[in-house]
């Protein structure tokens, strides 16, 4: 299908101010916002995973769901790792008031929650951006990290050296490719993890103090992109507690303390420790997805 209304609709700017008010909201726990944990269903027999997201929020009424299915290809593979749509309904009727594709709403979305996490969390003169992996992630991260913020130096490493040299050709700006992790990521001030590993594939022992990690892959209870070395000694921040005790593998099977969901930092109910390594931790939630799709709705409507 045609993406391109739906990327010209989704404002980052606006975006990411939504974002933070419903994450805001999200962690105050009150009645007004309803969104149970992802419900996953596991292809067993096709390596992949059918993950039901609602959310209802009522002080502006969106009622919303997305369907996401994600699979671990093998390397080379033509078909997509994850798949999207989005059904926004009016929730006085339980009509469906519009079927979007998912796919620019769920990497727009996603970049732009890990750059509200970096925007607190990352070393107040953060020079170099390392991304990890080269695929949709890494690509609506680029875009929304450089339009956010400004770095003098972004690295790109991915498993396939061709395909991080694409990714470099595509982007608007100058991007290093790097032949290792290790390489892309000494020094770095900000590290976003975008890979469908399931092994560690970050160690701690390469990340720099004070470094900012934004682990947006890694979306099961089995699956790692850090190693425990990362999750123990970094102060771990989460989009959602019951999320990640649930689906993050780098949180369950490190035992690391999850310190503070990001909503928390945006209340000031907890603390952004800027000065410490910290990681934060993105599992993805049906409430970003539902403040994205109502405004790609709301101004196309505007359009009409
Ligand atoms: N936190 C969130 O809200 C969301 C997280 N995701 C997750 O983000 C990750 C990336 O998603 P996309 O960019 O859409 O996928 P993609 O398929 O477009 O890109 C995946 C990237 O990971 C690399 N990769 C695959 N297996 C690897 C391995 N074993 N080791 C190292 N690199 C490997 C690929 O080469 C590619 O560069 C996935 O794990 C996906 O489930 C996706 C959507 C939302
Ligand atoms: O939030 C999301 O859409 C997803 N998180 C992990 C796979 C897809």
């Amino acid at each position: 299908s045609d993406r391109t209304p739906i990327a010209q609709l989704l404002d980052v700017a606006e975006l990411i101010s939504r974002l933070e008010a419903v994450m805001g909201e999200f962690s105050q726990r009150g009645a007004g916002l309803v969104q149970p944990v992802r419900s996953v269903v596991p292809l067993q027999k096709h390596g992949g995973f059918l993950g039901l997201m609602p959310a209802y929020l009522a002080h502006e009424d969106i009622l919303c769901t997305k369907m996401v299915a994600f699979y671990q290809r093998e390397q080379g593979s033509s078909l997509p790792t994850t798949q999207a749509t989005v059904l926004l309904f009016d929730p006085v009727s339980g009509v469906v008031s519009a079927v979007m594709d998912g796919e620019v709403i769920t990497a727009r979305r996603t970049a732009a929650v890990s750059a509200i996490s970096a925007k607190l969390l990352m070393p107040r003169h953060a020079e170099i951006l390392c991304l990890l992996g080269s695929g949709h992630q890494a690509v609506s991260h680029y875009e929304v990290f450089t339009q956010a913020f400004t770095f003098k130096e972004v690295r790109v490493w991915s498993r396939s050296k061709e395909r991080a040299e694409e990714f470099a050709r595509a982007a608007g700006g100058p991007v290093t490719v790097c032949p290792s992790v290790k390489e892309a990521v000494e020094g770095a001030d900000v590290i976003v993890t975008a890979t469908n590993a399931s092994e560690p594939l970050l160690f701690g022992k390469w990340v720099k103090s004070g470094a900012h990690v934004a682990a947006v892959g890694a979306c099961r209870p089995d699956w790692r992109e850090l190693d425990d070395d990362l999750m123990r000694d970094a102060v771990v921040y989460v989009d959602s507690r019951e999320g990640a005790a649930a689906e993050s593998g780098d949180v369950i099977l490190s035992g690391a303390e999850v310190f503070a969901e990001l909503g928390e930092m945006i209340n000031g109910s907890m603390p952004a420790q800027r000065d410490k390594t910290t990681v934060f931790k993105s599992l993805g939630m049906g409430i970003q997805d539902a403040v994205s799709a109502k405004l790609v709705y709301d101004k196309w409507k505007s359009q009409q």
